[in-house]
Parts: C-alpha cells; structure tokens; sequence
C-alpha cells in the first residue's frame, strides 16, 4: 500500500520522502522488519523505538513513522513524523488491513476483574446462538474452533488487526474481546470501531504501571470516552466508578445492577458449589457458574446480548448451559472428597471475592464438620508490589490455613517477593501461614493438611500452564499438581 493511502484520514505534522512509496508490511519492532516494510518508532517503558530507526532501514524498511526525525535522513526512505505514533499506527494499519473492525461487531470488555470471564461467555452465548465469532481474551485468541495462543490480554494493534482480518476471512460476524488498561494507554485499540463497551469494576491492581488510582481509572474511562455514538456503554452501577466511565462517552449508555433501578437488573436467589440461581428481567435461571462475582458478569454478557438484538429468552437459555472459563473457579476433587479450587484471583479484590464465596459456600454444606478452607497464594515478580501484604493479610483473614508461595516470580528474588508478602500478616494469624517457595511443594502440602470436605483454594494462576523464573517458562499447571498430589495420597 502507498504511504499517502496508508495514512488517509491521519494528521501528520510532517513528511520526507515520496508518499508514493509501497510498503508491504508494518512493524513497531525493527527485529521483525522486512524489505519495504514501514517500521513504526514508538517510546516503550524499557527503550525507545526511535534508536532502532538505522537498523531497520539496514534490514530494508522503506518507510519510518516516528515522532522525532532522525539527525540523518536517509535519501531513499520516506520518513512520516507525527506527534504520538503509537496512536498514529493503530489507523494506519486500520487502513492497511482495509478496516476489519468495521466490518465486524466488535465489544470490549474492560475492568479490573471479570474482562476474560465476560468476553468468553459472550464468544460461547454467540457460538451457541449460530454465529461464528472471534475472542481475544488472556488465555487464548480464537476464531470459532481454531485456538491461536495469547501473548498478552490484549494484542498490539497491528496483531489485532492480522487476527480480524482472518476472523473475517473466516466468516465472523461478532468479535468479544478484552481491552486492558495498558492497551488503553499504549493505543493497542487506536483506529478499533467497537459496537459495545462493558466495565466490570474497578479495584486495586497495576499500580506499578499507572501509577496513581486515579491514572488508573482514566485509562479504564479512555476506553468509553473513544466509543462512537453508535455504539452501547454498558456499565456496572453497583461499582462506585461506574458512573465515571460514562462521564465524557458519545456511546448509548446503559446500566446493570444487582442493588439498585438499571436497565438490566438481577438478583441472587443461591448460590452453591453447584452454580447460581438468579432472578433476570423476572425469569428464574440456573447457571453453572459459581459466586456472585459471576452473577454480575452474567448479568453484562445477559445485557449485552440484548443491546445486540439477541431475544431475551433465548439468551437466558444458551447461557444457562455455558461452562465457566478455563481456570475461573475450577474445581479438582479427591476421591476422599477434599475440594481444590484453581483460580485466578491475582488481584485483592478478586481473591477476597473468591474466599468470601467460598466461606459462603461453606457454611451452607449439611455436614456435621465444618470444613477447613486451606488459600495457597503468591504474587508476581516484576508486577505491582503494593498488593502483596494486602494479598497475603485478605487471605489469612479468610481461611483457616494460608501457604504463602511463588507465583511467576519473573527477575525478581522469590523470597524477596514472600518477605513483602508475610509483611501484611497480622501478628493474630502468624501461626496460620506457611512460606514454601516451591510452588509444587506448597500445593502438596495444602493437600497432606487437607481431610475430606476441606476446601483448597489454589489462587493467582488459574489457566497458565507456566512458571516463569528469570525469563524462563518452566511447565506448571496448578490443575495438574493439584491432581497428582490427590492421586498421592
Ligand atoms: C509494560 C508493557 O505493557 N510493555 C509492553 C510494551 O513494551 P515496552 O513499552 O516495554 O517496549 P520496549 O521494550 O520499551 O520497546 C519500545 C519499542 O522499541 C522496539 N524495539 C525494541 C528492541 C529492539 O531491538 N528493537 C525494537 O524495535 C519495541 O518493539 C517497541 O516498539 O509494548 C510491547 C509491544 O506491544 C509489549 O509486548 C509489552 O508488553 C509486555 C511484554 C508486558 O508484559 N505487558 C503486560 C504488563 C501487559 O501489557 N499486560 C496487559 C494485561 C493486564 C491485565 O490483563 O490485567 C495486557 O494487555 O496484556
Ligand atoms: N466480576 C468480577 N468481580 C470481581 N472478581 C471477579 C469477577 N469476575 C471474576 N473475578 C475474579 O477475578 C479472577 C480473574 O477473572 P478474569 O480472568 O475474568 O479477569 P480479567 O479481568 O480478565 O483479569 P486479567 O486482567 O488478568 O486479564 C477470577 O478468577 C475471579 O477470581
Ligand atoms: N494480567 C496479569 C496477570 C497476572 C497473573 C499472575 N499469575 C502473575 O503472573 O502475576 C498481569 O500481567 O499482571
Ligand atoms: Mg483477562
């Protein structure tokens, strides 16, 4: 595609070189550049892409997007400079792939907690309502049946693009996908037209990238604030921002709740090991998903489906035989009956929702014995470091027994990690906690502590197959530890 074709549409303060020139390929990573590709210079947190500029051109790039011209402008390259290019690249390869996400009903879903559970029980409610649909989530990218692995939650914009330019080709009419608050402020969704947005929430998490709360939720909000008029903002009103994000949006606004008057409102009637009862639009529905957490994921996916057009009573069927996604609240039980639950709860906000369900749960099982709830738990290295004595003091105050271990420590020392972790153990409870670095260990410990009935909860991991130590990816899958130490015993 020509240079002037590729930046139809986008301000450009200024240009060197013939916008006539073809390129073949964009990339913002000079490692991936080709013969006539555009190779787009972008500051990251760790280096900036604007001193790769002469290796690309080496490797054959024909053209630079940048914000800053080099000091030497070579004579056979076309150089464009614009004020932000990451945001500049998003609509650039929004023409270059010839504007896939218009061509498709795309939501986003953004949130804290609760992104991966609602956009992959919007993919599976659609697939069973007979469409054929995409799902770029944390755990997985797919186009109907075809799994392609996911390196972030939510791609840079040039793979976003490959991806619906393929979700087309496959005949894809709705694509759900997760739109995280890094993706907001790197411009992973620029030049994206989205039919729907859903907030979940928000709580505590990502410090380390924003700084501030408040940057935080600006990030969350910029998703809204990008929505078209055309399209629905659907918010949870039962969160104390959930208003804000509807603040500045041009899209339709719509609200659900589980407390209070919304568009979309519902109600728990139970909630067991079983699944959730609930009360929606006045029908009575059983799902297979557990905690209230779910029901206001439920809740969003029940009210976007509507927003879309889908009949009410036909969604509240399908998604009443939808299974939970991989690694949220999945259980593992024993022969001897001792519950292991593998989830992902690496926030505070999500853990203690976890435990708080799963005390609930607890205290309404018909046995003589009162189970014992044993967390396993640990924090990311490299990751927001302030959640880690919040994390570590939820935990205790939650379970009978608390083992404090590894979770992907990354570059950082483990140790280090559980010493940050142990600071936010209160005196009261010391005598409940055990630190095993070894994640494999503490989780067959959980198990030798376990009797039957007792509750394990496994947290922070859910769907990873992975513990990344010092760069590298060792196989590891809580579900499958967890399994052979119940075999074990
Ligand atoms: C902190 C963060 O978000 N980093 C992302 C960011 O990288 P960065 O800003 O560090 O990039 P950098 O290394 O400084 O490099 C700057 C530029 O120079 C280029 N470069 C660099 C080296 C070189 O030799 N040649 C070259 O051209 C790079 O390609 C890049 O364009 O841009 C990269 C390209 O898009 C991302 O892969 C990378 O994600 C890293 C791996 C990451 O771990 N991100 C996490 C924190 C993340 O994004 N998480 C959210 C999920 C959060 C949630 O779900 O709660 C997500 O959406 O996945
Ligand atoms: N609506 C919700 N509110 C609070 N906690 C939730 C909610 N939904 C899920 N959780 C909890 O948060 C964990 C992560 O859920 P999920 O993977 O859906 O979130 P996410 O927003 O995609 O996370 P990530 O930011 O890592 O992609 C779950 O395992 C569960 O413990
Ligand atoms: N999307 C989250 C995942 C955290 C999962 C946890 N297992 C960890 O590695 O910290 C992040 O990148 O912060
Ligand atoms: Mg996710």
């Amino acid at each position: 595609m020509q240079l002037k074709d590729l930046f139809y549409k986008i301000p450009l303060l200024a240009t060197s070189g013939s916008m006539n020139t073809d390129v073949t390929s964009l990339t913002m990573d000079s490692r991936n550049v080709g013969a006539d590709s555009l190779f787009i210079a972008v500051r990251g947190t760790l280096t900036d892409g604007h001193s790769y500029i002469e290796t690309a051109i080496r490797q054959g790039a024909a053209a630079i997007l940048c914000e800053e011209l080099p000091a030497e402008i070579s004579p056979d390259v076309a150089y464009v400079r614009v004020l932000d290019s990451a945001r500049a690249m998003g609509f650039a390869a929004a023409n270059f792939y010839e504007q896939p996400s218009k061509k498709l009903k795309i939501v986003g879903v953004t949130g804290t907690n609760g992104k991966t559970s609602v956009a992959t029980l919007l993919f599976r409610l659609f697939r069973s309502l007979g469409y054929r649909c995409g799902l770029l989530s944390t755990v997985q990218n797919q186009i109907d049946d075809e799994i392609i692995p996911a390196t972030h939650t939510t791609p840079d914009v040039i793979t976003t693009n490959q991806l619906l330019t393929r979700m087309l080709t496959h005949g894809c009419t709705h694509v759900f996908m997760e739109v995280s608050s890094h993706a907001v402020v790197q411009e992973r969704i620029a030049g994206l037209t989205f039919v729907g947005g859903i907030f979940t929430n928000i709580t505590h998490d990502h410090l380390d990238f924003h700084g501030t709360f408040d940057n935080y939720i600006r990030a969350k909000k910029g998703f809204f604030d990008q929505l078209p008029a055309s399209a629905f903002a659907l918010t949870n009103v039962d969160d104390k921002r959930g208003l804000v994000m509807l603040q500045n949006t041009a899209a339709r606004k719509e609200t659900y709740s589980l407390q209070t008057l919304a568009t979309f409102k519902g109600k728990v009637i139970a909630d067991s090991l079983f699944g959730l009862n609930m009360f929606i639009d006045e029908r009575e529905v059983w799902f297979k998903l557990i905690g209230r957490f779910n029901a206001y994921n439920l809740l969003s996916v029940y009210g976007a489906a509507v927003l879309m057009g889908e009949d009410p009573l036909e969604v509240l069927t399908s998604l009443s035989g939808i299974a939970p996604p991989s690694g949220r609240f999945e259980q593992v039980v024993s022969d001897d009956k001792i519950v292991g639950i593998v989830d992902y709860a690496h926030t505070p906000d999500a853990l203690q929702n976890v435990l708080e369900t799963i005390n609930g749960l607890r205290n309404t099982d018909e046995q003589d014995y009162l189970p014992q709830i044993i967390t396993v738990v640990g924090c990311g290295g490299n990751r927001d470091a302030t959640k880690r004595p919040i994390m570590a003091d939820i935990a205790c105050r939650l379970s009978n027994r608390v083992i404090l271990t590894s979770d992907n420590p990354r570059h950082e020392d483990p140790m280090a990690i559980l010493e940050q972790m142990q600071a936010g153990v209160s005196p009261v409870d010391f005598k409940k906690t055990i630190t095993i670095e070894d994640r494999h260990e503490a989780i067959r410990r959980a198990v030798a502590l376990a009797r039957p009935h007792d509750i394990i909860l496994v947290a922070g991991k859910g769907h990873e197959t992975y513990q990344e130590i010092k760069g590298i990816k060792y196989d590891f899958d809580d579900r499958v530890v967890l399994r052979e130490a119940f075999a074990e015993r």
